[in-house]
């Protein structure tokens, strides 16, 4: 499968193939290299980096430099995998501001961007796209946008915010973005969003029916205990077994092995 370096149009193309795409978020070299012989298609340098690795509260505390010091890390990987790059707060609600940014994250090695809103960020978009930049969209449970302090719910209960998020969904795919991340969807919202536009969804907490899934990779290893929403189902417990090392490692060292 992945022999040949994944492109945007790579992605966009897994519609309608019945071939579900794998995501999954990397902010650092040695995991790049890993996720990359798993043959992950696309990582996400995710500004859900500043809780899992920096330790702030939310997203919103994530600077460009943040941003930009983890894309290089990942991009110095050299990975066959898609390189995507959350627009950080701040950052993604000026078109100018937006392009300079992507420009950024491009130089740093990103080979896309992503970027959370709807019909707002419709101008945004028109003009990264006229300027080479390719565009992965981020709608439903948008962390940027919560508030303080951020309520995490399920989006598209209620049938004005359902028909937004179909809105918002159509007209991004519409604008040329190469799929479009559905974060905390009701499930039904998300099957028939995934029927609706031409771009691959990938779902995040939003049921089973998109054409592919996103995880925060600490989620996956169970490594940020700390903040665990309800969806995910972590593979590993490696905040158990770093702890259980470093007390092995203890112990020989006292024991003066
Ligand atoms: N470690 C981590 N994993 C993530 O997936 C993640 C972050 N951090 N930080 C930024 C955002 C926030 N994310 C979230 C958080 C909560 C829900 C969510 O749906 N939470 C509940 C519903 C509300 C509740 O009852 O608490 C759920 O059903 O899981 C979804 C995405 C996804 N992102
Ligand atoms: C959860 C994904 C989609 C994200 O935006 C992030 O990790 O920052
Ligand atoms: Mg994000």
């Amino acid at each position: 499968m992945n022999s040949i370096k994944i492109t945007p149009d790579w992605v966009r193309n897994r519609k309608n193939t019945g071939e579900k795409i794998a995501a999954l978020t990397v902010v650092d070299y040695p995991t790049a290299k890993i996720l990359d012989e798993a043959q992950i298609p696309l990582l996400l340098v995710g500004d859900s980096l500043g809780m899992v690795t920096l330790g702030y509260e939310d997203t919103t505390k994530v600077s460009l430099n943040d941003m930009l010091h983890h894309v290089r890390a990942v991009a110095r990987a050299n990975v066959k995998a898609l390189v995507v790059a959350d627009i950080p707060f701040g950052w993604n609600r000026e078109a100018e501001k937006a392009l300079y940014c992507s420009r950024k994250l491009y130089e740093a090695g990103a080979e896309a961007v992503k970027i959370e809103g709807g019909k707002e960020v419709g101008q945004i978009v028109k003009l990264l796209i006229s300027q080479g930049i390719a565009v992965m969209g981020h709608i439903g449970l948008m962390p940027q946008f919560l508030g303080q302090p951020p309520k995490y719910r399920k989006y598209g209960i209620d049938e004005k915010e359902k028909k937004q998020i179909i809105d918002d969904a159509l007209f991004l795919s519409r604008l040329g973005v190469f799929a479009i991340v559905l974060e905390a969807l009701d499930e039904a919202v998300a099957a028939e969003v995934t029927r609706l536009i031409e771009v691959p969804t990938i779902g995040i907490g939003s049921g089973k029916y998109c054409d592919g899934q996103i995880l925060v990779f600490h989620d996956l290893v169970g490594l940020f205990p700390w903040f665990r929403p309800k969806f995910v189902q972590p593979k590993l417990n490696m905040a158990l077994l770093i702890k259980e090392a470093a007390i092995a490692y203890k112990k020989e060292v006292q024991s003066g092995l």
